[in-house]
């Protein structure tokens, strides 16, 4: 290690927004931040909640890279910072033409949803990740889902593909390749050639079935046949995948004069938001980083030799690097966590969107005023009020699956359910079972984890709920019955993109080192309470069997449901 001043920038793209964290390389202090949310995004723009339509515009996230790199990178000086990565949600793919521009920046495509990063959480090609299951169970070649817990879940790349190609013949037609939103944001940096450009083992292995034991992506014959025009796409997309510690190049000189930065600024391979994170949380072999934000996941890392040939069945995937170089990267998660309680004080806050604004009683100040003050207080109030109501004694009981349900055993066309409502049911209890919901789903994840031979030995919280909500982690605490340690970093996937950027930069060997040096540690454990767990644990026996009822309904076997009901 050199005795210079070094930094590095993570660049943590959300949801909802993006972060850029300014990070010393050699001891991991944090210097400066910056935050932006996507103003289109905010406005609802080019989204379809009621088709589960998610997409995002490619400058939502141009202008967030500007504002807040030019923000951080004004703490020191820019000829010290000598690396940047960038992670992002995933599997969020767009259409770019043959420059690796994304289309919705060319024209024609400016206004068009197809042509623009279609989210993870974009549930528009069920058919089509129906489709993708079948066929490869079928096809008579490799099953391409066995990585990827045996199910192929319409969050992810080919089967959204599959789906704008059918919707959108313009799309279909100007689309010369597809990227993830993480890489195309180290293309867009690095201005480099897509032939050969280095895209993420972590984005691809997970999400776009590529696997070194068939050669990478599935084959043209079995892409065609999922859709025949995606012929020739493959030749189009990569053989190759790098882990995100790889140096995927240096800012080109447009990019360094726009954000500050100078050209000797390396760029790290993309990786998505989760991934770094578990680096950030001080992952280690069976370790469970739980990333509980909008959605979770739920990451886990073990020696690749200990698992061999062993795929874990229901989770989305088992992939070489995908966290840690060297190791073997397990995810799952929930499609919804902090989503389910946001989708709830949407619900209640229904009258003040609506009827608020016809009010002839109070002015459209106060009335701004009120909004964002019960806005930031709405989750608060709730928390305090369920944290009071006995468990015991609370009948309500609800499923995670608003957003369906990743794992165990992706089933994106699952919806979420309440039971046991009474005319005493007020938002308080209401609140209290959706809380307790998600902390099921997370059990759920855990035993699947352990029932398919991988052991949880410990169970590390990070991201917004984890930093947030006291009552969701000891709730999550008494429903696991194991201790749950919440990292310090309020920005651990930032902080992890940072680790990765110090170790392709050559600040640090390798991201064990990186995490040593740079990790912040834990704020503090939350402890199972003893008189809780016996409670939670009957609770979870009543939301399986709801879940089974619920699930045999929606499949529309009703036998199934009838006899669930029986035991429930
Ligand atoms: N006090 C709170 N209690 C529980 N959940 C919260 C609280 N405040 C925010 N959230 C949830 O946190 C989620 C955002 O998490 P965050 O990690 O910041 O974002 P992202 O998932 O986009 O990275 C939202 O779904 C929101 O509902
Ligand atoms: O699924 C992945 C990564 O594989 C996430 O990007 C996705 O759940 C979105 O994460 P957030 O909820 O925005 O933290």
């Amino acid at each position: 290690m050199t005795d210079h001043p070094a930094y590095v920038i993570g660049l943590d793209y959300g949801t909802d927004s993006v972060r850029a964290l300014l990070v010393n390389a050699k001891t991991g202090d944090e210097v400066a931040q910056a935050v932006h949310y996507y103003p289109r995004w905010k406005q609802g723009a080019y989204c379809n909640p009621q088709k589960n339509q998610f997409r995002q515009h490619p400058l939502d996230y141009i202008e967030g890279l500007e504002a807040t790199v030019r923000q951080v990178a004004q703490q020191v000086p820019a000829e010290q910072i000598k690396g940047i990565a960038i992670d992002t949600t995933g599997s969020t793919p767009g259409a770019v033409n043959e420059q690796g521009v994304a289309l919705a920046l060319t024209p024609g495509f400016e206004e068009n949803p197809n042509a623009m990063f279609v989210l993870w959480k974009d549930h528009t090609a069920l058919a089509e990740a129906a489709e993708v299951n079948e066929k490869a169970r079928t096809w008579g070649g490799p099953d391409y889902t066995q990585f990827e817990g045996g199910i192929y879940s319409s969050e992810w790349f080919w089967a959204k593909i599959a789906h704008v190609v059918r919707e959108d013949e313009a799309v279909a037609q100007a689309a010369y390749s597809w990227m993830e939103h993480c890489d195309w944001m180290t293309l867009l940096l690095t201005g480099q050639d897509l032939a050969t450009f280095k895209r993420s083992r972590c984005a691809a292995g997970h999400k776009a079935m590529w696997h070194e034991s068939w050669g990478g992506l599935p084959s043209e014959e079995f892409l065609t046949l999922l859709e025949p025009k995606l012929a020739g796409l493959r030749n189009r997309l990569f053989e190759e995948t790098y882990t995100a510690d790889q140096v995927a190049g240096t800012l080109s000189a447009e990019w360094a004069e726009r954000l500050g930065l100078t050209t000797d600024t390396v760029v790290a391979v993309g990786s998505f938001d989760a991934h770094a994170g578990a680096v950030a949380g001080e992952i280690e072999a069976y370790s469970m980083v739980k990333v509980m934000g909008t959605s979770t996941c739920d990451i886990v890392v073990a020696p690749t030799a200990e698992v061999g040939d062993k795929l874990v069945q229901g989770i989305c995937g088992q992939v070489d690097g995908s966290v840690i170089p060297g190791m073997l990267g397990l995810e799952a998660g929930q499609s919804a966590f902090g989503d389910l309680l946001a989708w709830f004080t949407q619900i209640i806050d229904w009258p003040l969107r609506t009827m608020l604004p016809k009010s002839t009683v109070i002015s459209s100040e106060q009335m701004e005023a009120l909004r964002e003050e019960m806005r930031g207080n709405l989750i608060v109030e709730l928390t305090a009020a369920a944290e009071k109501i006995d468990p015991e004694e609370s009948a309500v009981l609800a499923l995670d699956w608003v957003n369906g349900r990743r794992t165990p055993d992706a089933n994106q066309a699952l919806k979420g359910a309440i039971m046991g409502l009474t005319m005493g049911s007020g938002a308080p209890q209401v609140f209290r079972a959706l809380v307790e919901a998600i902390c099921y789903g997370s059990k759920q994840i855990v035993e699947r984890f352990e029932s398919e031979g991988i052991p949880i030995k410990q169970v590390i919280g990070i991201g917004g709920v984890a930093k947030k909500s006291r009552f969701a982690m000891q709730t999550l605490a008494d429903v696991l019955d194991r201790p749950i340690k919440i990292a310090t970093s309020e920005q651990a996937p930032a902080l992890g993109a940072a680790m990765y950027a110090a170790v392709a930069a050559g600040v640090h060997p390798d991201v064990l080192t990186a995490q040593r040096a740079m990790g912040s540690g834990f704020a503090e454990t939350y402890t199972p309470q003893p008189d809780r767990v016996a409670d939670y644990a009957a609770r979870y026996k009543k939301y399986q069997a709801f879940g089974q009822f619920v699930e045999a309904a929606t499949l529309g076997d009703k036998q199934a449901a009838e006899t669930a009901t029986a035991t429930a």
